[in-house]
């Protein structure tokens, strides 16, 4: 029994701990905003105050979410990216698209990037026997429209270290992901490790 219960003869009410403090990305900081599932789609557009780079994604997007990885295009200031999926049909390139380039061509996903303000406007995935073919990487955070589908979960998230978070942290940082909804992973949700999962059992013969 501690001080408190013996002194009042009541049992001691722990407050929760806050983590408000802790800031994860813009886009979720004040809350995740729910997506608008009529929305059709938008423009995204890079950071060059000039001439920027505008990509059209003409369909809502899916399995939004915040990703601690290392390749993923972040805002300045923050420690984790968000992104999400569309099918790559839906996506296209307006304007300005001389200014892009493939960050890494030998990564699965390649993310185009505008070469004056560093900005990722597509992440595409040409090798037809990934898990993802088929589906183009955005951050929607470039549209200037509401309505595109909130972040769902946290990828990723030991991945942070890698980028220099001190580890120490990384009780504080999942505990404000876990207070915004946005459950911790450090790879991607158990619903998208099924896919590939099940994409690498078919792939192998082992499910039909
Ligand atoms: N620890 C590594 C992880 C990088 C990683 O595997 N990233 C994932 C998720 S990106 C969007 O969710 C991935 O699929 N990468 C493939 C690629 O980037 O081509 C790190 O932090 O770098
Ligand atoms: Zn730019
Ligand atoms: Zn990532």
């Amino acid at each position: 029994m501690g001080l408190f219960s013996k002194l009042f003869g009541q049992d001691e009410v722990k407050p929760t701990p806050s983590y408000a403090h802790v800031k994860i990305h813009p886009e979720v900081d004040n809350g995740v905003k729910a997506g608008d599932p009529n929305f059709g789609g938008g423009m995204l557009r890079c950071k060059c105050k000039s001439a920027p780079v505008v990509v059209r994604v003409g369909a809502q997007t899916m399995h939004n979410h915040v990703c601690g990885c290392t390749k993923c295009w972040k805002p300045a200031g923050a420690i984790f990216s968000q992104i999400a999926v569309v099918p790559r049909d839906k996506v296209s390139v307006m304007e300005n698209a001389d200014k892009l380039s493939i960050v890494d061509p030998t990564a699965a996903i390649q993310r185009h990037a505008c070469r004056d303000c560093g900005v990722h406007m597509v992440g595409r995935i040409e090798n037809d026997g990934h898990p993802f073919y088929g589906l183009d990487f955005v951050h929607t955070e470039l549209s200037s429209q509401d309505g595109w589908s909130g972040a769902e979960f946290a990828a990723f998230v030991s991945s942070i270290i890698e980028s220099g978070v001190p580890p120490g942290q990384l009780p504080a940082i999942r505990g404000r992901l876990k207070e915004l909804g946005l459950e911790p992973y450090d790879c991607l949700s158990p619903a998208l490790m099924d896919a590939i999962a099940t994409h690498v059992a078919k792939t192998q013969g082992v499910k039909s």
